[in-house]
């Protein structure tokens, strides 16, 4: 799929503070590119300067839209800060969101209702803003987002404050838009969320780059398989066990976390035969692990071989 955005080494200050240390990246369409990082890593400041709420020190933010700059009626942007008029009801509110956005009235009107029967607020559309709890509010919100189909759809922490419920029908909603064509730029927290529906993530810490590529590259360069045992057994028979990186051992648990590149079911056969084993696990480390580890900069998970920056 082609690129819709491009940012190009965007770099940002406040007084002392460099909060973007060039940043560059592109969003394509179809698909749901994660922004990833720690608090105060730059998120917010990189989707502020994309949507023009704040301009970069330097470097570019171009849309690339049938040859053109994107119209500002087909991007979709969820604020980081939420909040809608208080007293007005919910559907005049929407009904206003798609009339800045030009999108005609009596379509958006039906939109508003299918979204409010999605979103499990069937019946709520004369009910006035105060009267919503917090995640109702957001859910709001969000359909004002998407209400005028833009072809680019930036959401900054769609899923805080969101019960389980509520965020898988967010999750649902945001990847059938991409699946529709829309392009997806999606900072969040929530990183088995980001692993459920992300197709690429670009993560970031100190205002730069440090991962950037697909899902899929970024678990087969880091995401390296642990083996979860339970039972009562010595560090030094531990140690004997082969292709194993490290040893976390935590009471009666033990985890190995395993080399690069190791066949599961070879390794396996390879246990001592007296290991006492009540349950073993044997899974891929997640994006929140390696989150961690490059968060709190450990970097205890070992990197394999390849380019992930892209
Ligand atoms: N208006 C501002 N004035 C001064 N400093 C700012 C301003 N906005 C952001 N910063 C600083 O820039 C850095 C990046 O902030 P930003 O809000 O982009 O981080 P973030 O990754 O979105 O964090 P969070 O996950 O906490 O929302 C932080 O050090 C923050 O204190």
């Amino acid at each position: 799929m082609e690129p819709l955005l491009h940012v190009h080494n965007l770099k940002k200050s406040f007084k002392d503070k460099q909060a973007l240390k060039g940043i560059s990246f592109e969003v394509h369409r179809g698909e749901i590119m994660a922004i990833l990082g720690p608090n105060g890593a730059g998120k917010s400041t990189t989707i502020r300067n994309i949507m023009g709420i704040m301009y970069p020190d330097s470097g570019t933010v171009q849309f690339n839209y049938n040859g053109k700059g994107i119209p500002k009626n087909k991007i979709g942007y969820l604020p980081e800060e939420r909040g809608l008029y208080k007293n007005v009801k919910v559907m005049d509110i929407l009904l206003y969101l798609a009339d800045l956005k030009d999108y005609p009235i009596q379509q958006a009107k039906e939109r508003v209702l299918d979204y409010l029967k999605k979103f499990d607020l069937e019946g709520k559309e004369n009910v006035s803003i105060e009267e919503l709890s917090k995640g109702m509010g957001q859910k709001v919100q969000f359909i004002g987002s998407i209400i005028h189909e833009p072809d680019l759809l930036i959401l900054d922490e769609p899923f805080s404050g969101l019960d389980p419920v509520s965020q898988d029908i967010f999750k649902d909603e945001i990847s059938q838009l991409a699946a529709n064509g829309t392009a997806i730029l999606l900072s969040s927290h929530q990183m088995n969320l980001v692993e459920e529906m992300c197709d690429r993530l670009f993560m970031i810490q100190n205002g730069q780059k440090v991962i950037y590529g697909t899902l899929d590259d970024v678990k087969k360069q880091y995401a390296n398989f642990k083996c979860t045992i339970s039972g009562k057994n010595s560090t030094e028979q531990l140690q004997t066990i082969p292709n194993v990186d490290r040893i976390e051992q935590n009471g009666d648990t033990t985890i190995l976390h395993l080399n690069q590149d190791v066949n599961p079911p070879l390794w396996l056969r390879q246990l001592p035969e007296d290991l006492h084993i009540s349950e073993l696990k044997l899974n891929r480390i997640s994006l929140h692990e390696i989150f961690i580890d490059i968060a709190t900069n450990q970097h205890l998970i070992k990197k394999g071989e390849g380019e992930i920056y892209v």
